[in-house]
């Protein structure tokens, strides 16, 4: 039985260096929620955290009312997916699969006809019907995940945790992938968390995604919300693409190295801060006195089925991309006009936006 997950203000240190920074969310059940964040952002160890496997440092974790910390490993039952497929390779396919129930103690271990009804049934699930027979060394890479995964739901875990499974596998197949894994959870309704650095994959998959950096939370959210309202100059940067450049904010007016910057419903506090905004929602136009930012077209590139132009902005030529159709008449050195759709500022001491 799936149950929803309350993590509260959780710290793991390893010496002086703070893994997870009292990192605090709740994961409804049946959610599909991506843990998503840089190399090192504490993603992993979050997931080991949930599992049991690290020993927190502070906060705590429960498993719908009950709090984890006072179980096992074991007794938390959970299902786990790990990047390079950890099956056992002197056993078949349904020996992987039926191990989570084979060695279960006597008073929880199904009959074998129950177990062997519960790995066909999975199985047919992850669509490997008829390869119960082979090894994992006669089974492609996304085949041996799949195993994986149908041997995680075996044993009906509490919470199914999944740490980059398809890392390891070429594109094509991980994109097929992606969409059965959407597909199965739709079936099964687990409480499912997601390990990946992929953005696209967390996108694409998750209800919602959590976007951890340097061992803390920085917004939770569905993907719209994640990439339509960044909450940290973080996420902004590292979600989708954008320009930063810097500017003044004062009494709610935003000035861009002395001069006005036309952009309304500025929040941020007075004082120097960035204004971040993406490339698909800056518009070019013809200059038109102060409704325009005005710019000069510094470079064009070709990408796909866009044009990507850089356009020098301000004293100090801070560069904004914009994203245009392939045939917008406009050259290298023409001066124009931007007005942007979506922006933000925030203030320049906020957390820092590299990756
Ligand atoms: N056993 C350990 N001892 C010391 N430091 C550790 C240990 N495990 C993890 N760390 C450190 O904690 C930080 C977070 O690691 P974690 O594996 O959670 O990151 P991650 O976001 O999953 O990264 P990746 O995408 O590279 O797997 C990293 O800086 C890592 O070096």
């Amino acid at each position: 039985m799936s149950v929803d997950l309350k993590i509260r203000d959780v710290r793991k240190e390893y010496g002086s260096f703070a893994a997870l920074n009292g990192v605090s969310l709740d994961i409804r059940q049946g959610e599909l929620v991506a843990l998503l964040g840089p190399s090192g952002s504490g993603k992993t160890t979050l997931l080991r955290a949930i599992a049991g496997l690290e020993t927190l440092d502070g906060g705590k974790i429960l498993f719908g009312d009950v709090d984890a910390s006072s179980r096992s490993v074991q007794d938390r039952n959970v299902g786990f997916v790990f990047q390079h497929y950890a099956l056992f390779r002197h056993m078949t396919v349904f020996d992987n699969i039926a191990f989570g129930l084979r060695v279960r103690d006597k008073a929880r271990r199904p009959a074998e006809s129950a177990i062997k009804a519960k790995v066909l049934e999975l199985l047919e699930l992850v669509q490997l019907n008829g390869l119960e027979k082979r090894y994992p060394s006669q089974l492609s890479g996304g085949q041996r995940q799949r195993v994986a995964l149908a041997r995680a739901l075996a044993i009906e875990p509490q919470v199914l945790l999944l740490d980059e499974p398809f890392g390891a596998l070429d594109a094509q197949v991980r994109k097929d992938l992606r969409r059965w894994l959407r597909q199965i959870h739709q079936e099964t309704g687990h409480t499912t968390v997601f390990v990946t650095h992929d953005q696209e994959e967390a996108l694409e998959l998750a209800d919602r995604v959590a976007v951890l950096h340097k061992g803390d939370l920085q917004q939770i959210g569905t993907p719209d919300e994640i990439y339509d309202n960044p909450a940290t100059p973080f996420v902004y940067a590292f979600i989708g693409e954008s320009s930063a450049i810097p500017v003044t904010v004062q009494s709610g007016a935003a000035a861009l190295d002395g001069a006005p910057l036309p952009v309304s419903g500025v929040a941020a506090q007075d004082g120097p801060a960035r204004f971040f905004v993406r490339p698909q929602d800056v518009t070019v136009k013809e200059l038109n006195g102060s409704s325009t930012v005005a710019g000069t077209v510094a470079a064009l590139r070709r990408t796909g089925a866009y044009r990507r132009a850089d356009i020098e902005v301000g004293a100090h030529r801070s560069r904004i991309e914009a994203l245009l159709p392939t045939n917008a008449p406009i050259s290298v050195g023409d001066k124009v006009g931007l007005v942007f759709q979506r922006y933000a500022l925030f203030p320049a001491d906020s957390a820092p936006v590299t990756a």
